[in-house]
């Protein structure tokens, strides 16, 4: 009993050969939502994974989101918040509270969840050291530009401080918050941010960790994930999603349309999603290709 056991993790392990093999030394860039990150332990494994990649040769880098976290603190200081086109209408003081939850709680945590592991992790904002500029975006409704207030859509990235961390053997973890040109800070999609900072950086792959299976075909009907799809396809698909899987499906094709081999949209409920993805011949959740 007890060698069939061993048996059995012995074929788990050569089943992660060929994947050890072609993904030695890849950039992978992942995106954390604050959505996955409910739970204790699945945040342990979270972090026990990202260790796990960069133990075996990959550079991982996360990019963290933090919704919830923040509409949680923006309730408790009496401040109203609405979303519109998966995005967060951001007033001055809002823009407060989602850089004080985003980089001074969520990133400290992410950081030091990483860092109970060894000496890898570095935690930074968008705003350090002109990763992220950013500029004014508007919300398109029913074709129409709206106003959502300090919401940044990033025009420019550099990402030679991420560069230096991971050529040092460190692990970025990075919050999505950006500065402008015009002295303002930004709030910006995480998703967003993650597909921008994947495209500076070449990366191999974009992982979107969410609370869903996957993108699923007819939502709210939750019976069919789509396995893969390529750019084209999820183009078409586009105009029928709604709240949050918007800003998350724009990210994976502009990641693609930017050079990146391989995105993923994978459910962070389940532990360890990261591993099955890279590691296993099945791979979970929805993958998009250019
Ligand atoms: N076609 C779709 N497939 C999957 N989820 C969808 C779809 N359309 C809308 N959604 C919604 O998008 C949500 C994921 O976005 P969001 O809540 O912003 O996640 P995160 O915090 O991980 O960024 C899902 O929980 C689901 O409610
Ligand atoms: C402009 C905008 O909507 N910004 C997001 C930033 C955080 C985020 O994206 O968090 P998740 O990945 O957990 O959704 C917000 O304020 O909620």
């Amino acid at each position: 009993m007890r060698l069939s056991t061993a048996q059995s993790k012995a074929g788990a392990l050569i089943e992660a050969l060929p994947w050890l093999t072609s993904f030695r030394g890849a950039t992978v860039v992942i995106k954390y939502g604050g959505n996955a990150m409910i739970e204790e332990s699945l945040k342990e494994g979270f972090a026990e994974d990202v260790v796990f990649l960069h133990h075996v040769g990959l550079r991982p880098i996360v990019v963290h989101g933090g919704g919830p976290q923040i509409s949680s603190a923006l309730d408790k200081l009496g401040i109203e918040s609405t979303f519109t086109a998966g995005l967060r209408v951001t007033t001055p003081e809002a823009m407060q509270v989602v850089r004080m939850v985003l980089t001074g709680q969520v990133n400290r945590d992410i950081v030091g969840l990483v860092n109970r592991r060894g000496p890898f992790a570095v935690g930074m904002s968008g705003e350090d050291a002109h990763l992220f500029t950013a500029e004014r975006k508007y919300a398109i409704v029913d074709g129409e530009p709206v106003d959502i207030g300090q919401v940044g859509e990033i025009i420019k990235v550099d990402p030679g401080a991420v560069r230096a961390l991971i050529d040092d053997g460190r692990i970025p973890i990075v919050s999505s918050v950006a500065r402008g040109d015009d002295g303002e800070i930004y709030n910006v999609n995480a998703d967003t941010a993650a597909a921008a900072l994947a495209v500076a950086l070449s990366a191999h792959k974009l992982i979107v960790l969410t609370d869903v299976e996957g993108l699923y075909a007819n939502w709210p009907d939750d019976t069919d994930v789509i396995d893969k799809l390529n750019a084209d396809e999820l183009e078409a698909m586009m105009p029928a999603l709604s709240s949050g899987m918007v800003p998350k499906m724009e990210a994976c094709l502009t990641a693609v349309r930017g050079g990146v081999p391989q995105a993923h949209v994978l459910d962070g409920r389940v532990p360890h999603s990261l591993l099955l993805e890279i590691f296993t011949n099945e791979g979970i959740g929805t993958m998009v290709m250019p």
